[in-house]
């Protein structure tokens, strides 16, 4: 299935694209001071081989394309910058065709579309939008869909001129996934991230949330950190997050690891002696996060920390992201309420995690909007300082600060 042209063959004749450079540039030119993505005066149909009826038909569609463009635009919030790119990419944005768009279409049409081209991995419509981004396995087969399809008519959706563009994935959460048949086979894509739903029960989430989490909470108590709106408490050591690293010594908690988190630090272990071993894990941080918060992409410091880290959910569940940046994969793992991650081997080292701050997050194409969600963090502190990973680009071991620590305790 390859896409007619729209346009009858004199305009054709027109160099590639017919309404050349139309969004970009369009987007690419922001006024001051606006929110909203401004576009410039329409392009003319300047081209004198063409009939009147040409020139309107041109001209109404680079209307259309425009409006397209400028409604995507406002509704993902893109008021600086666009996020298309001129390379090709594996993900593609069909900028006017979604549940919401005039003559949309549903996920089963657009498969259908696109599953026609080498490659195709998943249609990701959005929820009440009009645009639909497809997902390739890379730009090179995207590329080959968009080349057959953009500013074409279709003939499978009655003729409607479709409107494509290159995006990043990783600039949009609901693209993030490829397609996991299950959850095993999206732990697996992580090497040494572990997940367990049920860690505790109900009634043991409650009394970490009473005694723990909640405990002075709306006290501005001293134990209280606040960093990008979530609130941070730590236990035995504490982290400092402007040096990034354990130890300074105005940081350090004073408050001893209650019973009720040491008990999950024992079951964890006899659960998982491979992954956790016999390490005394004596840091945790508890952290409230507010809608709206997260935590950015980041690997917990490899020489503050030891070789594995786990997180106990409290309370609501909350969308977490792992990012690979050698293979620049992208992982979500929906983190449900007292169930426990394990970071380990390369999910611990050679991957970064994050909490995207937003107010909801996509599960399968459904809105889930966020609440107040808790995290208790357990780690092992790394006594030597030293971190000798395959990942250099992940790794703080030869910063200046961590040499100079070393230095000082004349590791
Ligand atoms: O709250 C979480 O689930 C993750 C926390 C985290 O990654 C950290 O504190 O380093
Ligand atoms: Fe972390």
């Amino acid at each position: 299935m390859i896409g007619k042209s729209y346009l009858s063959d004199s305009l054709q004749l027109c160099p590639e694209p017919l309404l050349p450079e139309l969004g970009n540039l369009a987007l690419d030119q922001k006024e001051e001071n606006t929110n909203e993505c401004t576009l410039p005066s329409l392009p003319e149909a300047d081209d004198s081989n063409l009939s009147k009826r040409e020139k309107r038909q041109f001209n109404k569609l680079a209307m259309k394309k425009m409006e397209a463009y400028r409604t995507f635009c406002k509704l993902e919030g893109f008021s600086d910058k666009p996020p298309f790119s001129r390379l090709p990419r594996k993900t593609l944005l069909l900028v006017n065709l979604g549940y919401g768009a005039v003559g949309g279409a549903d996920a089963t049409q657009i498969e259908s579309i696109f599953s026609q081209f080498k490659g195709f991995e998943k249609v990701v419509m959005v929820h009440g939008k009009p645009y639909t981004f497809v997902e390739f396995r890379g730009g090179d087969d995207a590329l080959i869909a968009r080349n057959a399809l953009h500013e074409k008519q279709c003939p499978e959706l009655n003729s409607k001129v479709l409107f494509i563009e290159f995006v990043n994935h990783q600039d949009f959460a609901y693209l993030s996934d490829r397609v996991y048949h299950n959850i095993e086979s999206k732990l697996a894509s992580v090497s040494g991230l572990i997940y367990k739903e049920d860690f505790i029960s109900i009634s043991e989430e409650k009394d970490l949330l009473d005694n723990i989490a909640y405990n002075n909470i709306d006290n501005e108590s001293q134990l209280w950190h606040t960093i990008q709106n979530r609130k941070i408490q730590h236990y035995k050591n504490s982290f400092d997050y402007r040096k990034k690293h354990v130890g300074s010594t105005e940081l350090v908690s004073h408050h001893e690891i209650p019973d009720s988190i040491d008990l999950l630090i024992k079951r964890a272990q006899s659960l998982y002696p491979d992954a956790l071993g016999s390490s005394i894990y004596d840091q945790v941080s508890v952290q409230q996060y507010p809608p709206g918060s997260g935590i950015s992409f980041h690997a917990d410091s490899h020489t503050a920390f030891g070789d594995c880290i786990f997180i106990v959910s409290l309370l609501n569940p909350i969308m977490m992201e792992f990012r690979h940046p050698a293979s620049n994969s992208l992982v979500c793992l929906d983190l449900k309420p007292r169930s426990l991650a394990i970071l380990s081997g390369d999910a611990r080292f050679g991957w970064e995690h994050g909490i995207r701050a937003r107010k909801s997050d996509n599960i399968d194409g459904n809105t889930r909007l966020r609440d107040y969600r808790w995290s208790i963090t357990i780690r092992s502190i790394n006594q030597n300082i030293f971190c000798d990973c395959k990942y250099p680009a992940l790794c703080d071991n030869n910063t200046i600060y961590v040499r100079d620590i070393r230095k000082s305790k004349q590791l």
